[in-house]
């Protein structure tokens, strides 16, 4: 039975997402409102021009171009414009007048978190976010609930929709990376400015927000390594197949032990075993492994980009918020208690695979060895194909391409080995490095 008073909600932007929040309050606020236990109204929906075109119908009265004035009044908040500013702003007056707030924006928790955390714990209001992290999959919700009284140790995650969409096309049907991205932005995947996505700062925005969460510590955005895939050729795609890998955007929290431990995170393209899961992820979708200590891995997979898809992450946050709201007491807190050493990358050890093409003749192969082992790299596997004649980078002599797999190696130890190969006589070039996750 509904008793407390109408929530009065209001949405900031109706794009991809927000046109499908909005079309889903009015199309089923009845059975949001019994979930709930008081009804919920859509009080305004701000746009920038009232008159474009949007994926949902949304009645024009409800339409505005004055997001300020919006969110004074609102008990709920839903951002869904994007970027830093003015979301940033609307969301701190928000917080400060007390009303909950929903946002699916990684660009602004990464960069402003900590002020909009503390903003919120200082009026005991909400700031839920399940659709910032993996679309519609739910993982900050487990991570800050199911997984609280546990010790995560590692997080291994596709999360970026557009660039596991890219990559996949690249491998199952040979597209080009532009080709693909136009058609991930066509669907709604692709960040407004899709540079977020194929240049990994969307990943690093999320990976910064999981490993704040799963390692009760303030992971900043710039402590984290960024790659993006635009270094991905169709070749690397192509010689990963075949020596049974595939390519994916990866984002990786690592929990590291010892006296000079702490927590690190990354993202960066990897190759990943034919064999993995998250080898068989295709499409837009996202799948996040999550190792703790003693729930031991779990994964959760889905649909990590979409209008619709996204929107249901932010309705079910909407119906969180709007049952404590009813119910009263302080939303959850930030939870930063562990406040760990967030590490450079030269801190992690990983298995590389580093494709050469060196001279072809005696003595090579032992002077690659060499190197290697100068720097204390360990090989673990190496495979020679010899290249014909004319084919090579070095015109008509005698040329082969070497694929060598490490043992775990330091990014550092790495980093010396690949600068003495390519400085080496025997070398003609260094035509792929790259790393090797979840063996
Ligand atoms: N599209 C997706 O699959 C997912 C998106 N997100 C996040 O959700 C948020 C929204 O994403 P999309 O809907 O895809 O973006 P979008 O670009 O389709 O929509 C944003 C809308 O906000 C409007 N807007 C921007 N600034 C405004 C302002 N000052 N006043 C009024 N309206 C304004 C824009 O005109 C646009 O219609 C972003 O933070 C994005 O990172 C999160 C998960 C998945
Ligand atoms: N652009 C993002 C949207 C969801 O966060 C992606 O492709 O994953
Ligand atoms: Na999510």
């Amino acid at each position: 039975m509904i008793s407390y008073r109408n929530l009065r909600v209001a949405i900031l932007g109706a794009g991809s997402v927000g046109s499908q929040v909005a079309d889903q309050i009015l199309r089923h606020g009845d059975e949001l409102s019994s979930r709930i236990g008081a009804g919920l109204d859509l009080v305004g929906v701000a746009v920038r021009d009232i008159d474009a075109p949007r994926d949902t119908e949304i009645p024009r009265e409800l339409l505005t171009t004055d997001a300020e004035s919006l969110v004074r009044g609102a008990d709920v908040v839903i951002e869904l414009m994007g970027g830093l500013e003015p979301a940033r702003t609307l969301v701190l007056s928000a917080l400060n007048s007390g009303a909950d707030v929903i946002t699916a924006n990684k660009a602004m928790l990464a960069t402003h978190g900590p002020e909009l955390f503390d903003a919120a714990a200082q009026v005991g209001a909400q700031l839920y976010y399940e659709a910032a992290v993996a679309g519609a999959i739910p993982i900050i919700r487990p991570l800050r609930d199911s997984l609280a009284g546990d010790r995560v140790t590692r997080i291994l995650g596709i999360v970026n929709g557009t660039t596991n969409f890219i990559l996949d096309r690249m491998d199952t049907v040979g597209e080009s990376l532009e080709e693909a991205l136009a058609t991930a932005t066509a669907l709604g995947y692709a960040e407004a400015d899709p540079t977020a996505d194929i240049e990994g700062y969307d990943a690093a925005q999320k990976a910064a927000i999981l490993a704040s969460l799963a390692f009760h510590t303030r992971v900043p955005l710039d402590a984290v390594h960024r790659e993006g895939i635009t270094s991905v050729s169709r070749d690397q795609v192509v010689a990963a197949r075949k020596a049974g890998y595939v390519v994916k955007l990866l984002a990786i929290c690592d929990r590291i032990e010892g006296e000079n431990g702490g927590v690190s995170a990354r993202v960066h393209p990897a190759l990943v075993p034919l064999e993995h899961p998250l080898a068989a992820v295709h499409g837009a979708n996202n799948a996040v492994f999550v190792e703790a200590e003693a729930a031991g891995p779990l994964m959760f997979y889905g649909a990590g980009a979409g209008g619709i898809q996204t929107a249901s992450a932010v309705l079910g946050d909407v119906v969180s918020a709007a049952r404590r709201h009813v119910v009263g007491g302080p939303g959850v807190a930030e939870s930063q208690h562990a406040n760990l050493p967030v590490l450079p990358i030269s801190a992690v050890t990983t298995r590389y695979q580093i494709t050469l093409e060196v001279a072809d003749r005696a003595g090579v192969l032992a002077a690659i060895a060499g190197v290697f082992q100068d720097h204390g790299v360990s090989v673990e596997t190496l495979a020679q194909t010899v290249i014909p004649a004319g084919e090579g980078h070095a015109g008509d002599q005698p040329a082969a391409t070497l694929v060598i797999g490490t043992h775990e190696a330091s990014e550092a130890d790495l980093a010396a080995t690949v600068t003495s190969l390519t400085g080496n006589a025997v070398v003609h070039s260094v035509t792929s490095v790259l790393r090797v996750e979840g063996l």
